[in-house]
């Protein structure tokens, strides 16, 4: 593989998304901080169980061999790749790593772009607005209802304790739709969260699988939801409920224990904080948060131990990716897989691909959703869920700039 050369200097890049490609762009952001990319200088695809161990191996190699002049030294500086990876082992979906030939970024005071190969010139190009309303997929709400009263027979039958079950909704992207004003209009809408676009995945995540900075890593695990409240006093008893209900906390248990487990096992100092009721724009989440040290290990070699967490799985892992394969019978490719981004230490930030859609080469969108099932669910409310789940990326899409 020719080997990349890279160089990062300071500058004054405007709106990031500007510089993205309209019909592809390329962006992990929060708030006003992020990265943006535009053009391939590297394309790398994965495929399979060791997709994520076959790409850390690949992006070691790339980082070896690079060449990096690098002015400005802070996350998302230098040599960066934007990665999406597939949900299931056996999924048709291919895992990405790309390098684009430009990248600008922000991160508090530092502004910057990179540039990898040829250096140009930047020309940003004003957002336009696309609209495409969503319909009933593969699995409509009476599939949906049907489905989780099926897990949870398995569930009461001993196959599992908890199984996330998923439902979609589908559009089409008008040809040349600028996919940017989702993106926009999710960091608009959630300033807190981060919104990602690679490779036609596109939405706004809440969930950390892992962040890591020189060794550090910081990962948050949600599982347990419930809709915010109409009123302040309503909102507030129902953060409370969550926080000390029985059935979430449970639910929550399972995925802050699967996470902690390996990554304890990764870092014998992680410390996970108590469950707390983490509030979104359109729901409540039950959350726990992990930090500690991770020496030089690369970010892609945890997610091949960490991903799935059950909060997007189950447990046991593989009893439930089994049933989620036999309930839901469609391919998830990348809904709910990592997606993020990697620097040449092997650092970055990957969060669970939640609360987005896929946009096929053809434009064909599909929006996925999904809830914990655990003994004692109830299809309705778990119905509910998905639908307020939906609503970022559904929103998005039918009205990016309000
Ligand atoms: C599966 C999704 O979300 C996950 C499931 C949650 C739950 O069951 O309470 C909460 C947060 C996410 O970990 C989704 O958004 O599609």
């Amino acid at each position: 593989m020719p080997s990349l050369h890279v160089r990062t200097e300071r500058a004054e890049p405007g709106r990031l998304l500007e510089h993205a490609e309209p019909r592809w762009p390329l962006a992990i952001r929060r708030g006003a901080d992020g990265i943006v990319g535009r053009g391939v200088a590297m394309r790398l695809e994965f495929r399979g169980p060791s997709r994520f161990t076959d790409a850390a191996d690949a992006w070691r190699d790339v980082a070896r061999d690079a060449v990096v002049d690098d002015a400005v030294a802070v996350p998302g500086t230098g040599l960066v790749a934007f990665g999406a990876f597939a949900f299931d082992d056996a999924s048709a979906a291919t895992s990405v790593l790309i390098v684009p030939k430009l990248v600008v970024g922000r991160r508090g005071d530092d502004e910057w772009v990179t540039w990898i190969g040829d250096e140009g010139r930047l020309h940003p190009t004003a957002v336009e607005e696309v609209r495409v309303e969503l319909t009933d997929g593969a699995i409509d709400a009476e599939r949906y209802r049907a489905v989780v009263t099926e897990a949870t027979e398995r569930i009461r039958a001993g196959e599992a304790e908890k199984i996330v079950v998923a439902r979609d909704r589908v559009g089409q992207l008008p040809p040349d739709g600028d996919v940017r004003s989702v993106a926009v209009g999710l960091v608009q809408r959630y300033p807190d969260a981060v919104t990602y676009a690679v490779d036609g995945l596109v939405g706004a995540s809440p969930e950390t699988l892992i962040a890591a900075h020189r060794g550090h890593f910081f990962s948050r695990v949600l599982a347990g939801t419930a809709a915010r409240g109409a009123t302040p006093s309503r909102d507030a008893e129902i953060a409370e409920a969550l926080a000390s209900g029985d059935k979430d906390l449970r639910e929550h248990r399972f995925a802050a224990d699967s996470a902690m487990a390996v990554l304890r096992e990764l870092a014998p100092d992680a410390r996970a904080s108590e469950p707390f009721p983490l509030r979104l724009p359109n729901l409540w989440h039950l959350a726990t948060d992990i930090t500690g040290t991770l020496g030089d290990r690369s970010t892609l070699d945890v997610l091949a131990l960490l991903h799935p967490t059950a909060a997007v799985g189950g447990t046991p892992r593989e009893a439930s990716l089994a049933l989620i394969r036999e309930l839901e019978g469609v391919d998830r490719g990348r809904y709910a897989g990592p997606v993020g981004w990697i620097d040449g230490d092997g650092g970055g930030e990957w969060v669970i691909a939640l609360r987005g859609a896929e946009i096929a080469a053809d434009g064909g969108i599909r929006a996925f959703a999904g809830a914990g099932i655990v003994a004692g669910s109830d299809p309705e409310a778990e119905l509910a869920e998905t639908g307020v789940k939906l609503r970022p990326i559904t929103d998005a899409l039918a009205d990016p700039l309000p």
